[in-house]
């Protein structure tokens, strides 16, 4: 008889990858600008081409790799066939995949949605997404539920990156709470059960300065994108995180992409990005 075993928890996962090796997620995001400064043509050629080097320069070595689906999506069906086969080869040479999709919508949609990203049988069956959960953070439980059943991850954004979001996120709710807070007490309540790292995730940006207004103590991971192109820098995790700085996943996209298309030179960027980032998290830790 073949026996079923549940596949391992993607917090789990994500933790034994940040500590073998190093706590850093990369984006791709094949921008036409990069396309160009990397000598190709802003075509599904070009973006195949790109993809694949940032595969195969990074998807050995950096814990998670974060594909930004839009990018691929503006090339259309061609375009998600490179970014099928970029998430099979990467997760082939052992990254975590998350998609960022930022899909959210009413849960029966949103089961659509799940099935999208997490479900083994699709083509884009990736590690985890990010979600967005302003359509009500209960109209994600599709992507939730189906995420623990394959041991995959959700990333819901509490406090993006971007100026604009503080006008959403940072609004109080009738019982006090702003919508960041409530959003964050969800992913805590949903990771209570946990053994280690949850598989629910914050998506925290690490440009917004010190967050101590927040509970961030979620027992889940937090992606922290925002350093390099956006301003940010790994010596700012500490401000911005304090104690729950152990759970931060940072993202970079462009500050590690804009170093190819040499290989050596992704390799490079990334590592020293990854060192710089355990530098401060090990500051911080010292500090407590
Ligand atoms: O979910 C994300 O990844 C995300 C959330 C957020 O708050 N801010 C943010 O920049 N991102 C994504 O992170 C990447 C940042 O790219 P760089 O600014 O080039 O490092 C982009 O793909 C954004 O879509």
């Amino acid at each position: 008889m073949i026996q079923e075993t549940a596949p391992a928890p993607f917090g789990a996962r994500l933790r034994r990858a940040m500590d073998e090796r190093g706590p850093l997620c990369v984006g791709i995001d094949p921008h036409a600008s990069l396309l160009a400064d990397w000598g190709l043509n802003d075509d599904v050629a070009g973006l195949a081409r790109f993809t694949r080097t940032v595969v195969e320069a990074l998807a050995d070595r950096v814990a998670v790799l974060k594909p930004q689906s839009a990018f691929f999506e503006r090339f259309g069906s061609r375009g998600l066939a490179v970014l099928e086969t970029a998430v099979v080869e990467a997760r082939e040479r052992g990254a975590l995949v998350l998609m960022d999709a930022k899909r959210g919508d009413i849960g029966s949609t949103m089961a659509a949605y799940a099935a999208t990203y997490l479900d083994p049988a699709s083509p884009l069956f990736s590690d985890a997404v990010t979600v967005s959960p302003y359509l009500g953070y209960g109209s994600l439980r599709p992507a939730l539920d189906l995420a623990a059943a394959q041991g995959c991850g959700v990333f819901a954004l509490a406090l993006t990156s971007n100026p604009e979001g503080a006008e959403f996120q940072r609004a109080v709710r009738e019982d006090g709470r702003t919508v960041a807070a409530t959003v964050l007490g969800h992913l805590a309540a949903e990771n209570a059960a946990a053994e280690g790292l949850g598989s629910y995730g914050a998506v925290v940006g690490a440009t917004l300065g010190d967050l101590s207004a927040f509970d961030l103590a979620i027992n889940g991971p937090l992606l922290a994108p925002g350093i390099g192109a956006q301003g940010a820098t790994p010596a700012d995790l500490p401000t911005v995180f304090g104690d729950a700085v152990r759970n931060v996943l940072p993202s970079v996209s462009r500050g590690v992409l804009r170093h190819g298309p040499d290989t050596g030179a992704l390799r490079d960027a990334a590592a020293r990005c990854a060192d710089e980032v355990r530098a401060a998290i090990d500051q911080q830790e010292a500090r407590q």
